[in-house]
C-alpha cells in the first residue's frame, strides 16, 4: 500500500497501563476494532515507553487511554504516563487529536467512573476531542442479559469489570466486544475529521 494511502488512514494509538494484564487484553480489542474500520492501530504500555513510541503517540490522529481502576482512580502506571506528559501538554502537542477512554475494575462498580472521568479531564488537558462510547446501556432489562454489548452501562467510554483471581484470558466477552466498538467507532471519527480537514 502507498504512503499516500497509508496516510489517508486513521493512525489509532492505544496508549495503556495493566498491572496483571487485563486491561491489556481490552487494549487489544479497542485495536482490533480500530483495524476493523480500516485504521492503522497500536498497542502501548506506558509504563514501559521507548522514544519511538513517543514519536508514535505524537504522530497519531487518534489516541484511546486505558487504565485499571486502583483505590478508585487510574492507576499509578497510568498517572506516572500522564504526568510523564506535561510538556506536551504545555506546547499543544496533541491539541485536536482524537481521543477515547476504557477501564476495568475488579468490582462490578468499583468507583470506576472516577478513573473514566480522570481520563477524559486528561484528554481535554490535551485539548483532544474527546468520543463516547455511542452504544446505549446493556443488561438493564429482564430481557438483558450480561452478554449484552455494554453490559456495565457507560456511556462516557467503555467499562469493564475482571474478576481478581482470574488470568487475562478470561476477561469477560461482552467488554472485549464493549472496546472492539470503541476502537471502530473512535477510528470512524478519525477519518471523519481527516476527510474534513483535508476538504477545508
Ligand atoms: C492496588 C490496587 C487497587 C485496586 N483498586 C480497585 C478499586 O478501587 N476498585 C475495584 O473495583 N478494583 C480495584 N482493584 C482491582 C483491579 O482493578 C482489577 O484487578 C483489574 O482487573 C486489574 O487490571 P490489570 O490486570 O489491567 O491491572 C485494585 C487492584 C489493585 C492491585
Amino acid at each position: 500500500m502507498s504512503d499516500v494511502i497509508d496516510r489517508d488512514r486513521p493512525r489509532v494509538v492505544v496508549a495503556h497501563h495493566s498491572g496483571w494484564g487485563h486491561t491489556a487484553a481490552l487494549a487489544e480489542a479497542v485495536a482490533d476494532g480500530a483495524r476493523l474500520a480500516d485504521a492503522t492501530a497500536t498497542t502501548l504500555a506506558v509504563d514501559h515507553i521507548t522514544e519511538e513510541q513517543w514519536a508514535l503517540l505524537d504522530e497519531a490522529d487518534a489516541i484511546v487511554f486505558g487504565s485499571p481502576t486502583y483505590m478508585g482512580n487510574v492507576s499509578a502506571g497510568f498517572q506516572t504516563f500522564a504526568e510523564l506528559t506535561s510538556r506536551r501538554c504545555a506546547t499543544g502537542a496533541w491539541r485536536d487529536k482524537v481521543a477515547a477512554g476504557f477501564v476495568n475494575s475488579g468490582s462490578k462498580s468499583g468507583d470506576k467512573l472516577q478513573t473514566l472521568m480522570s481520563l477524559a479531564v486528561f484528554a481535554a488537558q490535551h485539548h483532544m476531542h474527546w468520543v463516547n462510547l455511542g452504544l446505549g446501556p446493556g443488561w438493564n432489562s429482564t430481557t438483558g442479559s450480561e452478554q449484552d454489548l455494554n453490559r456495565l452501562g457507560f456511556f462516557l467510554g467503555a467499562g469493564a469489570q475482571t474478576d481478581t483471581d482470574v488470568s487475562a484470558a478470561h476477561v469477560h466477552k461482552s467488554d472485549l466486544l464493549t472496546c472492539r466498538h470503541l476502537g471502530s467507532r473512535v477510528a470512524g471519527v478519525a477519518a471523519q475529521l481527516l476527510a474534513g480537514r483535508a476538504a477545508a
